[in-house]
């Protein structure tokens, strides 16, 4: 029986041993994995920093300047002020040579801060100063117009960014943003903009062009406790900054000031793991506290010292128990792996088959990971073409020189989404509209993943609305009045131009029938055949006579369609209408201009033939006679000699008034030119009274005229007539007959009148 017993607790002791060595090796080896895990998220939040340091310097690579304004709108969009990033700011410090530090600090006083200097003053070879820094205020505001390359650690990050192009962290400093109250290690990063908007290739290029610093300041406690929140309850974390020399900085230890930690006993848990941060390395050490949960492992032990003291059947019996639910267990997992795979396989066929989006997965840093027949279909481009290329490459070049592609991918890890609609690039160069969401990826501890991004291609639709909108353009700024009806012509909308011409607002017309405009000067049958044309033909064609809503009448050529549905209803009409009241008055003047003299106003030849062809044509009828009076003035041309053709012109239109104003409303003076008038007297009771006038006519010229020049110019005329019936029958010959009888009179000495008669004039 003591055999037994001793090789049994000697059994005992000894798996005693073993299971406690290979308990502490299971721990180690769950804090090593929870460590990396913590450590990942703190990486995962400076790639985040990284990011916003990229998309802030893609601004001034976009923009040759930037302004405190836009800037503002950028950082406020970022949503820093929320404070779950962790960043106290982010800023812009300008590189400023010695010879330009006056102009700047003039420039930025007058920009409305009559207090700002560089700080610390002095004379240094080169400066810089904090220009922008948001959120600006608060703690921000200690930091404006700080040199920071006056401070030996700033100045080493500053100088290692300018030269190498890329972003880099500073040491251990105190930030400038620090009070006197809980006062931090702070670190900077910096990423350089250099002029151009582009990256110098060699350093010499890279300190000639630099312009200044995209940077962003943090307190490490503040950014360390965002990240690991509630787990440094439970695992001390210390992070210091190590030198190329090997020198150790802390900037954050979870327990600063407080009394030494409790750990988990004797068991030496501590991790160390390296963090590389723009060209510095970090180490973290994690190391768990007495409330950190390790898992309790000694219920095993002692579950496996009971095994061995147990019988042999109820080992076997446990181990039995132990195998089945291995197994169920198994199978369990096996039909869930099987369900998942399953449901995985679903939902990859449904986006590997959708055609009209581009469903593509990119991973943290953009580069394509997956692509569906959309994307291909869309793009232009095969899976095996583009996968694990940077999606940057369906920018335009002048998007991707401005870092929209990395822009996008910061918002979507800020705000968890990105939403934009621009033009995109297909593998044939051909450009297309873009409908594009991006969603950050993160597991469920909160580490990015990727980005899905899912693209439309909307040109068609884009096309649709500039078109529409160009057709908006020109109704509105069209010189023709629109209006658009029901299909009970009751008004829906009018353009400006219509309510120009009308003088009616879109309001007054709305819902009105459009006879509101009628003149009154078209009958019912006018607008029937209008109707009946609209509705036979579908448009309808013509000049119009409206009325304004101030009461004049004017004309206007106007155009109706009908606009019909697929069904052939009609549903619209379409009014256009043009006022060519300026046309109509154009044509009257012209054809006053083709009929009378320009400089008498009184009928020309032309218009002389036309009313003695309608004269005689009445005399014809009513048998009466009329007369042709042949007038030419008497001794004109010395007028001209002595006072000048234009005081010449004011004679020949002050006769013309004479001769107008002594004859009858119906009797007719032409001018024929020269100083040659003819007149047409109507309705005569006999000869006599052609004489009569004649006779009147003389006299009235014979008195003196009055020139502008202040002159009196004596004239007279002499007077030819013939008679109709008796000496011609026609307009033309009746002429020729007055001529002959004048030619009679200025041979009688003029200031006379002759009458044709038959030939024998007297
Ligand atoms: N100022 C002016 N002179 C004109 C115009 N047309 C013609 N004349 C001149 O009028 C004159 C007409 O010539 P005549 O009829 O021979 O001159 P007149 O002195 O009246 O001679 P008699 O008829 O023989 O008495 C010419 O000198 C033309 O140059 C015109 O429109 N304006």
């Amino acid at each position: 029986m003591l055999l037994p017993l001793v090789v049994s607790v000697m059994a005992l002791a000894f798996m005693d041993f073993n299971l406690r060595r290979q308990e502490a090796a299971v721990l180690a080896a769950e804090f090593d994995t929870h460590a990396e895990k913590l450590n990942e998220r703190l990486r995962e939040r400076i790639r985040t920093h990284d990011e916003i340091l990229r998309g802030a310097a893609g601004l001034f690579m976009s923009s040759s300047r930037v302004t405190r304004q836009e800037w503002h709108s950028y950082v406020s969009a970022l949503g820093l002020e929320e404070g779950h990033v962790g960043i106290q700011g982010l800023g812009f410090a300008q590189r400023i040579p010695p010879q330009r530090l006056n102009g700047h600090v003039q420039s930025v006083r007058a920009e409305g801060f009559p207090d700002y200097e560089v700080t610390p003053l002095g004379v240094r070879d080169d400066y810089s100063a904090i220009v922008y820094l948001e959120p600006f205020y608060g703690r921000n505001l200690r930091a404006f117009g700080f040199d920071m390359m006056s401070e030996s650690v700033r100045r080493e990050a500053m100088l290692r960014a300018r030269d190498s192009a890329e972003i880099a962290y500073s040491g251990r400093v105190r930030l400038k943003q620090e009070s006197t109250v809980d006062v931090q290690a702070g670190v900077l990063s910096y990423l350089p903009v250099y002029r151009h908007g582009t990256k110098p290739r060699s350093v010499a290029q890279r300190r000639a062009d630099l312009l200044g610093w995209v940077y962003a300041p943090f307190r490490m406690r503040d950014m360390v406790s965002t990240v690991l929140q509630d787990d440094l309850k439970t695992v001390r974390v210390c992070v210091s900054d190590v030198s190329d020399q090997g020198v150790q900085d802390l900037l954050f230890d979870s327990h600063e000031g407080h009394a030494a930690p409790k750990t988990r006993g004797a068991m030496d848990l501590k991790v160390s793991l390296p963090l590389q941060v723009g060209g510095r390395t970090w180490h973290v050490q994690y190391e768990p506290l007495a409330s950190y949960p390790l898992s309790d492992r000694r219920i095993y032990r002692a579950l496996a010292m009971v095994g061995v003291a147990l019988t042999g059947v109820m080992l076997c019996a446990l181990t039995w128990v132990l195998l089945f639910t291995r197994q169920r267990a198994n199978a369990m997992a096996h039909d869930l792996a099987a369900t998942i795979s399953e449901g995985e396989e679903r939902f990859r066929l449904m986006v590997e088959g959708v055609k009209d989006y581009a469903i593509l997965m990119l991973d943290d840093r953009g580069m394509v990971m997956t692509w569906n027949a959309g994307a291909a279909r869309i793009k232009g481009w095969q899976a095996e073409e583009i996968i694990g290329q940077h999606f940057g490459r369906f920018y335009t070049e002048k998007d991707r020189e401005a870092g929209v592609p990395e822009q996008a991918l910061a918002t979507a890890l800020i705000t968890g989404q990105y939403r934009e609609e621009g033009w995109r690039v297909r593998k044939n160069g051909t450009v297309f509209r873009a409908s594009v969401l991006i969603t950050a990826m993160r597991d469920a501890q909160g580490h990015v993943k990727g980005f899905a991004k899912v693209t439309r291609d909307i040109t068609a639709h884009h096309e649709q609305e500039e078109r529409l909108r160009l057709a908006a353009t020109v109704f509105r700024s069209t010189q023709e009045g629109v209006a658009i009806t029901d299909a009970d012509g009751r008004v829906l909308v009018v353009n400006p131009a219509f309510e120009r011409v009308t003088e009616y607002t879109e309001a007054e017309v709305k819902r009105r029938k459009l006879s509101l405009l009628a003149s009154g000067r078209h009958d019912r049958d006018f607008f029937q055949n209008l109707w009946r044309d609209i509705t036979e033909f579908g448009s309808w064609q013509g000049e119009i006579w409206n009325r304004r809503k101030g009461g004049e009448i004017y004309p206007g050529w106007l155009t109706i369609s009908a606009v019909r549905d697929e069904g052939g209803q009609i549903v619209n009409f379409v009014g256009v209408f043009t006022d060519i009241t300026r046309i109509a008055h154009a044509e009257t003047q012209m054809e006053h201009l083709a009929h009378h003299d320009a400089l008498t106003d009184l009928p020309n030849r032309l218009l002389l033939h036309s009313r003695l062809a309608h004269t005689l044509e009445r005399a014809h009828r009513t048998e009466r006679i009329c007369a042709v009076m042949f007038l030419d003035l008497d001794r004109f041309k010395a007028v001209n000699d002595q006072y000048g053709h234009e005081a010449g012109d004011e004679l020949l239109k002050a006769a013309a008034q004479r001769l107008r104003l002594h004859l009858r409303e119906n009797d007719t003076v032409a001018r024929l030119g020269g100083d040659e008038f003819v007149i047409v007297l109507e309705d005569l009771a006999s000869v006599e009274g052609a004489e009569v006038v004649a006779r009147a006519i003389i006299e009235r010229l014979q008195q003196p005229f009055h020139l502008p020049g202040g002159q009196d110019a004596h004239i007279g005329c002499s007077v030819g007539i013939s008679v109709f019936p008796d000496d011609g029958q026609d307009g033309e010959t009746l002429i020729r007959h007055a001529d002959a009888a004048l030619y009679k009179a200025k041979e009688a000495g003029r200031g006379t009148w002759r009458l044709y008669r038959g030939g024998r004039v007297g």
